[in-house]
């Protein structure tokens, strides 16, 4: 059955990327990243939960074999806001020194969790250390990232589905959506 806007009721304001469309970025970034690691041996590092449904749909698009460890960090609780502390609640189980290493992430916000996992990763010495990120928010940046790939640059809204929640809730939503103000007190 296909969940879709209507059926969530009042919680969704707008569908703003369909999955059609996610599907659609994410094969034309896998040929890119396909094409950067050509030859080498790539780790590819989930941060959890939210990018779940990236890493399984962008892993299946690349032909580059891959490893693939997670790591859980949170900085947003169950707020819109990032609180700018981040915990590691699960670190990785591999050594990356030596490592290519890929950061897969569903959304770059204000830039402050991956601006700290750029700098916790970058100092295990792995030999190369990259960002793949469905979705930024450019407005909202708070720190300046270098990020090689990037599918879609988004509105400063909050958004839900593919793996984004909202007090853990509407992850599991195959498209990207705005939230209705009224169901986070806006
Ligand atoms: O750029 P930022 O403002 O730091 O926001 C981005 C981060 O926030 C979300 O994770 P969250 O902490 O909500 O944990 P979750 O993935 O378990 O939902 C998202 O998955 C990113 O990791
Ligand atoms: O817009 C967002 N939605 C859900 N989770 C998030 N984490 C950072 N930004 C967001
Ligand atoms: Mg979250």
């Amino acid at each position: 059955m296909r969940v879709d806007a209507k059926d969530m009721g009042a919680d969704l304001e707008k569908v703003l990327i369909t999955k059609e469309e996610i599907d659609a970025k994410l094969a034309e970034l896998a040929a890119k990243i396909d094409a950067e690691y050509t030859g080498k041996d790539l780790l590819i590092v989930g941060v959890l939960k939210g990018a779940v449904m990236v890493m399984a749909d962008l892993a299946r698009a690349l032909s580059t074999p891959v490893t693939m460890d997670w790591m859980a960090v949170s900085s947003y609780g169950a707020g819109t806001q990032s609180s700018g502390v981040v915990r590691i609640l699960k670190d990785l189980d591999t050594d990356i020194k030596g490592r290519h290493v890929l950061i897969v992430e569903d959304i770059i916000d204000s830039g402050l969790t991956l601006s700290w996992l750029l700098s916790n990763l970058g100092s295990r010495e792995p030999a190369s250390l990259k960002v793949c990120t469905l979705l930024r928010k450019p407005e909202a940046a708070k720190v300046a990232i270098d990020v090689e790939w990037v599918g879609f640059d988004i509105p400063n809204e909050f958004v839900v589905g593919y793996g984004l929640d909202y007090a853990e809730k509407y992850r599991n939503l195959p498209f990207v959506g705005t939230l209705a103000p009224h169901v986070y007190g806006g």
